[in-house]
This record gives C-alpha cells, structure tokens and sequence, in this order.
C-alpha cells in the first residue's frame, strides 16, 4: 500500500533536498515542496525533484486575483504536479480559475485555515476564534468551486468530510506524540490524523530535523 505521507522538504539547497528524498524514499508517498524551495530552485529544481520518482505536491499557496492565479497556474503546467495548493480565502472566482489552469491531473486543493493559527490569531486578523466554522465554510466554497479538497488540521478534517464526502484532504500540523510542534499550534499525531479521515499527511521537520530521517519516516510509517 502506498504511503498517506507527504514529506515536507523545506529547504533551498537542492542537494540537500535530494539527499533527504533519497533517504526516506520507500516510507512516504510522495515529495512536498513549498515556498522555501521554489524560491530558491524555481521550475528547474521541482523537476530536478521529480526525476527521484515520486508524486510532487508543489505548496505554493497561490493567493491573489483570479487572472494572476491562473496565468502563474498555467506557467507550471509542464511540471505536472500531482497537487497544487491556493489559498481558499482567494474566493470563489480565483478558485474556479486555478482549477481550470491546472493540468487535468493535478489535485487543486484549497488552504482553509493555516494549522499555525489558534483561535486568538483568527479574532486578531477579524475572524470568528472558532477554526470550525472558517474551515467548514471554506470547504464549502472550495467544493463550489470545482476543487479536488482542502488543506486543514487534524482537529478539523472529520467536520470538513463530513461536508464532502468525495473531497480529499490534506492534513500538515502533524506530530508525532513526543515531538516538538514549532510554530504549528493545531497538531495531531499521524495515526489520530488518519482516522479522522486525512487523505495524505504532511509532515516535515519531525523526519527531515531528524538525526535519521529515514528512521523517523519509518517509525512513523509503523504508527499507520
Ligand atoms: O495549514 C498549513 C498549510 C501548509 N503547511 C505546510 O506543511 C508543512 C509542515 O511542515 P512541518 O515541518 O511538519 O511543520 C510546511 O511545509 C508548511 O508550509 C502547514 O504547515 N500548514
């Protein structure tokens, strides 16, 4: 059975990148790559990573108006990427528009509520303190909208199912019981994650921090 784990490689270095991937190739189902990484290795890097094989979930975030989302969607397209993220908060239109951009294989999935914000960060950016209810809208949105899931925490991911029964839904803020959350404030361990009705898992620092990697994703890939 294939690996719900998505490792989190958030790194510039490109070598770097592609020891990690090497190590923890056969525990986890795929590569994510965000922010960090496409800054510093743009395109040719994403298909430099590629070349190990393995599905790529390129976690870009695209979060501006619907014409600028689509045209940088449609610059990716020849990377083909298993998974794409936008940020749901960019509405309806700017969805509907990434989702058309992508290529027919890609997963378009929507970041409702970031797993790094607790309840007091939402009332000071003017949003209600409950995560529910931001994530249950917002994945109501993004299915509207013509997307393939959302990205939310463990601690939401059974209600959000529960409004699509056929979406796919992505889960970060996971954690293994005796490891340190950082700057993620909604966590949940792998296995609780998975019964909750995550589709994929993603995880970073907790296997690529690790003295091991390889040993952390199989210790983890043990709990499933
Ligand atoms: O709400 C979100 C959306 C995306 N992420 C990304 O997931 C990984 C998590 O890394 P860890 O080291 O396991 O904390 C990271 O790349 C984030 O950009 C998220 O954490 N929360």
């Amino acid at each position: 059975m294939t690996s719900p784990i998505f490792v989190a490689i958030d790194t510039p270095d490109l070598d770097r990148a592609r020891a990690i991937a090497a190590r923890v190739r056969n525990h986890v189902g795929g590569i994510k790559l965000g922010l960090e990484f496409f800054s510093a290795n743009g395109r040719h890097g994403i298909k430099e990573m590629a070349e190990l094989g393995l599905p790529i979930f390129l976690d870009l975030k695209f979060h501006d108006i619907p014409n600028t989302v689509g045209k940088a969607i449609q610059a990716l397209r020849p990377l083909e990427p298993a998974i794409l993220t936008v940020h749901a908060a960019g509405g309806r239109a700017m969805m509907e528009d990434a989702k058309a951009a992508a290529p027919t294989g890609t997963k378009v999935v929507a970041v409702t509520v970031l797993t790094s914000l607790d309840s007091s960060d939402l009332s000071s950016i003017g949003l209600e303190p409950n995560p529910h209810g931001q994530v249950e809208r917002l994945t109501a949105l993004a299915r509207e909208a013509g997307l393939d899931g959302v990205v939310c925490s463990g601690n939401e991911v059974a209600a959000a199912k529960k409004l699509w029964a056929g979406g796919f839904f992505v889960v970060p803020g996971v954690r293994p019981a005796d490891s340190n959350s950082g700057d993620q404030k909604r966590v949940m361990t792998p296995r609780k994650a998975l019964d909750s009705g995550a589709s994929i898992l993603v995880i970073g620092r907790p296997i690529t921090q690790a003295e091991d990697p390889d040993l952390a994703a199989r210790s983890i890939e043990a709990t499933l």
